[in-house]
């Protein structure tokens, strides 16, 4: 029997006993009353059983909290001669005994049978209680009333790393060393960082290296800048990009061939600079495979700075592109409801000057109107960059004793005298010794430089501290994640990864034999590199990332029986990033692909129903009974990445059709945002008609057309759309329910009454209309499952799409178009205006959070305040539907 008598401590209290309302309330767990009777003055520790003792008992650790903050008495036996720390001990409730150890309760109190709480956290196995009492000071070669010390208690109930950890303590003697070591201290630990964002070879490592670069290796340095890049015409990397960025038809591509040394993932070390000091660096590689990680580590800080890096070597055209690129890249991946206080100030720098003509000054600084240009140009296309320095940093990044590498270390300097006040929590000895035990770490884990969480702590604890708590750990990987140690993901991997990126734990365990392949698995799988599945059987771990399976003839026959009639359904849409954004979706592309996986495992495949999903370079199948779904990565002919999601199912299966690629568009949408809160998308439809006659290049409903001719329709289910490609008309309710045009034409006016009603399908079953025509029930519920998107709430707007509307509305406009005016025209009443003004940084946000008015209202006011800009953004952005309550197929 595992009760707290068998554990040590002696039995909870009895119902005979007579309680106090504060006991009673402890004893039902009802932390209300609790905190009502604590705040009225209650005795706290009446009665034999005090209510701190009963709260232990229950292991109510909140209540309990709640007790020793309002000053329950905690040096006092309950009727059974047990102290809260017994309880605590026996119960291992780590935070209460830290609470109590802080509090400076005493550890050196028997029970009545003669156990201490060293030996009760002992029998009962609990090591982080152990180690927390070891850390306060207990003493560890206490005996109890049978002379017996805590290790050997330990070792009696089996429980061996507790008895090792006693025995490694009292052999060392460093339990007061480590102790000391957790101790923090009043130094602050460091918090700034310099993020380096580009294209491979531009110039991101020779810039660090020439940062760290002392006086002598300076000049050493600068002569092999000299021998090494006369060459850049022929530069050891060709990026490619032919692109012209004032329109969408561009192309930025990534392909390269290094012959220099370029960076594995994400390269992260802790600076000394001169004139600077300790700084966080943190290089992220050029080479596109590392991407999909990025967001992992690119978060808003406003102790951080990021420059994105750019070769005056390359042409204008290209240099704006790569900026763009790297901006939005970075604006993605950044929530869309922050304040812009909290992003870190962003830099452009420029480098490979020393291939240019520029000249320079007598002070040694680069005089290069091009770059300045290539920022204006920048600002012209993204106008609303939060915190872009206005300034480029001109550099050829291998001289570090020039003008360029002053400017860079004072703009330093500055930001870390402001943030030297933010700390990451207090300097410790454990933070100090880490640091030079991670030195050595890194050596041991260079072929793989990952550790888990469980296996970094397991060495820590074996080679710095043994007595580290899980606290500590986590807040000591906070302040070496924010420092910066390590380098991140290895390209050995992807050179020997296998072409279907499918490996079982065996088959790791082989690639990589000097670490633990489980526990990496794991840590791969939390950073959304891999997912875990089940293939015939056999636990395996599916890498999109190292997929290379080219696309399979076949895998959507337009001759296939099943889908070959005219009545047969077809539908589907693409989901593009807003104009001037390129290349977004394709590091995305395999965290969308473990989504998928993910939705099929979750949602699929539990209730034994015939589905699969089959994936390869940059494109998925999944099918569910009858259905089949094409999930691909595309470009269009003016070079816009797009997703695309297809769908077709056999007559009659509509309702099932819209909800599965429904169901799926959410999927992508919904890891497109994990990755990139920040990003705006469109969601395209395609023609249905084309998708069903196999066009290899389907029409493209755009949103703002669909929206713009939502807004002047009578009814939204009346509306047709022309499809130039064709020269027909499609409905919305064939493009967007996959209905069949004639059942639609007989019901409609029923439906269109009582569109919005949930009771359209009983009025139909009444009528007994159904049944008669092509369209069926489901269909009808279906159709009243839908709202509109004009019809729908300015607050439903997505996140990104509200940013955008701040940086359009919030500045001041030449005409006073700006929020102020839109809440007029939107029926705010001064009062409500007033409100919006003096409560939030971004009146816009206010607005669009607190006004009830449709998105169709929203657009019309734009139209009427002559801000078709802004209007332009909602229509294209703006849902063009909701569907009410999601139904599974
Ligand atoms: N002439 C000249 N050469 C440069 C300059 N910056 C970098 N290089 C050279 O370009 C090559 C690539 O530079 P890196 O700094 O390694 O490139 P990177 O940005 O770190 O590239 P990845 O690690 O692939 O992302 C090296 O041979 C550098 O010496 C510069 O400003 N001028």
């Amino acid at each position: 029997m595992n009760t707290p008598l068998s554990r040590g401590c002696s039995c909870s209290p009895t119902d005979s006993v007579e309680y106090t309302a504060l006991q009673f309330a402890v004893r039902k767990g009802s932390l209300e009353q609790v905190r009502y009777l604590v705040e009225s003055g209650t005795d706290l520790d009446t009665g034999p059983d005090p209510a701190l003792h009963l709260a232990l008992h229950k292991q109510n650790v909140v209540i309990a909290h709640l007790l020793l903050q309002a000053g329950a008495d905690f040096d006092i036996k309950d009727s059974h001669g047990d102290y809260p720390i017994h309880i605590a001990c026996t119960l291992g409730l780590v935070d209460i005994v830290q609470a109590l150890c802080s509090l400076g309760c005493s550890l050196e109190v028997p029970t009545i049978k003669g156990l201490f709480p060293l030996h009760l956290a002992a029998k009962n196995g609990h090591i982080s209680v152990v180690r927390c009492l070891c850390a306060a000071g207990c003493n560890i070669d206490v005996r109890n009333f049978d002379n017996i010390r805590a290790d050997i208690t330990a070792l009696k109930y089996g429980h061996n790393d507790i008895a090792e950890l006693l025995d490694r303590l009292r052999a060392s003697g460093q339990r007061d060393i480590f102790a000391r070591q957790l101790v923090p201290t009043s130094r602050p630990a460091l918090h700034l960082s310099l993020r380096l964002l580009g294209h491979c070879g531009i110039g991101k490592t020779a810039l660090i290296k020439s940062l760290g670069a002392g006086l002598f290796s300076s000049l050493f340095r600068r002569s092999s800048s000299l021998q090494s890049n006369k060459s850049r015409p022929s530069s050891p990397i060709t990026t490619q990009i032919e692109m012209d960025v004032t329109s969408r038809q561009n192309s930025l591509t990534f392909e390269s061939t290094a012959n220099y040394q370029s960076t594995n993932g994400i390269h992260v070390q802790n600076m000394d600079i001169s004139g600077v000091g300790d700084i966080t660096v943190w290089e992220f590689s050029g080479q596109e495979s590392y991407f999909p990680i990025y967001h992992h580590f690119l978060w808003p800080s406003p102790y951080t700075i990021t420059a994105i890096l750019f070769s005056l070597d390359d042409s204008a055209s290209t240099q704006v592109q790569q900026v763009c690129y790297w901006l939005n890249f970075l604006l993605a991946r950044q929530s869309a409801d922050l304040p812009s206080s909290e992003y870190g100030q962003i830099l452009l720098i420029a480098t490979h000057v020393d291939l240019t003509r520029a000249i320079k000054t007598q002070h040694g600084e680069w005089i290069c109107p091009d770059a300045q240009k290539t920022l204006e140009t920048v600002t012209k296309l993204l106008p609303h960059v939060p915190n872009l320095l206005p300034n480029v940093i001109i550099m050829d990044s291998n001289v570090p004793a020039s003008y360029a590498f002053k400017q860079l270390k004072s703009m330093l300097s500055t930001l870390k005298q402001d943030c030297i006040q933010q700390t990451i929590g207090t300097w410790t000895g454990l933070l100090e010794n880490s640091l030079t035990w991670l030195t050595a770490l890194q050596k041991q884990y260079e072929q793989f430089p990952i550790l888990t969480r469980a296996v970094f702590a397991e060495l820590l604890r074996s080679q710095v501290n043994a007595l580290a708590s899980d606290d500590h750990i986590q807040e000591l990987l906070l302040q070496l994640h924010s420092m910066g140690e390590g380098e991140l993901l290895s390209t050995e991997f992807l050179l020997h990864a296998r072409v279907t990126g499918v490996y079982t734990v065996e088959d790791f365990q082989a690639s990589y034999n000097q670490c633990d392949a489980l526990g990496v698995l794991e840590l791969l799988e939390a950073l959304d590199i891999c997912i875990q599945c089940d293939m015939e059987g056999e636990v395996e771990y599916e890498f999109p990332i190292y997929n290379h399976v080219e696309t399979l003839e076949g895998l959507w026959d337009p001759e296939d029986p099943r889908y070959f009639s005219k009545d047969v359904q077809y539908g589907g849409i693409r989901l593009y990033t807003s104009p001037g954004t390129y290349h977004l979706f394709q590091p995305i592309f395999s965290f969308i692909q473990i989504e998928l996986r993910r939705a099929m495992l979750a949602n699929y495949s539990n209730n034994d129903c015939d589905t699969d999903l089959y994936q390869w370079h940059l494109g998925s199948k999944l099918c569910n009974l009858d259905l089949e779904s094409l999930i691909t990565l595309g470009e269009d002919e003016g070079g816009a990445q797009y997703i695309e999601v297809k769908i077709r199912g056999p007559n009659g299966t509509s309702k099932n059709c819209f909800y599965f690629l429904e169901q799926i568009v959410l999927t992508v949408t919904q890891s497109i945002y994990r990755i990139c809160p920040g990003l705006l998308i469109e969601k395209h439809i395609l023609s249905s008609t084309e998708l069903r006659m196999h066009a290899p290049n389907p029409y493209c409903y755009e949103p703002q057309y669909i929206t713009s001719a939502m807004l002047e329709a009578e009814s939204t289910l009346d509306l047709t759309l022309a499809n130039p490609n064709i020269g027909t008309h499609e409905t919305i309710i064939q493009l967007i329910l996959f209905w069949n045009e004639n059942g639609w034409i007989i019901l409609h006016p029923l439906i269109r009454t009582r569109f919005y009603k949930s009771d359209a399908l009983e009025l139909m079953r009444q009528k007994r209309m159904c049944s008669a025509f092509d369209v069926s029930n489901s269909d009808v519920e279906l159709a009243s499952n839908i709202q509109w998107g004009c019809v729908l709430k300015v607050r439903d707007l997505p996140a990104p799409v509200k940013l955008k509307l701040c940086g359009l509305l919030d500045p001041p406009e030449p005409h006073g178009r700006d929020w102020c005016l839109l809440a007029l025209r939107l029926g705010l009443c001064q009062e409500k205006i007033a409100a919006l003004d003096s409560q939030h940084s971004s009146h816009t946000m206010r607005l669009l959070t607190t006004a009830d008015c449709s998105i169709g209202a929203l657009i019309s006011s734009l139209h009427e305040l002559d801000r078709g800009d802004v209007a332009e953004v909602v229509l294209r952005s703006a849902s063009i539907f909701k569907v009410l309550e999601p139904t599974n197929i």
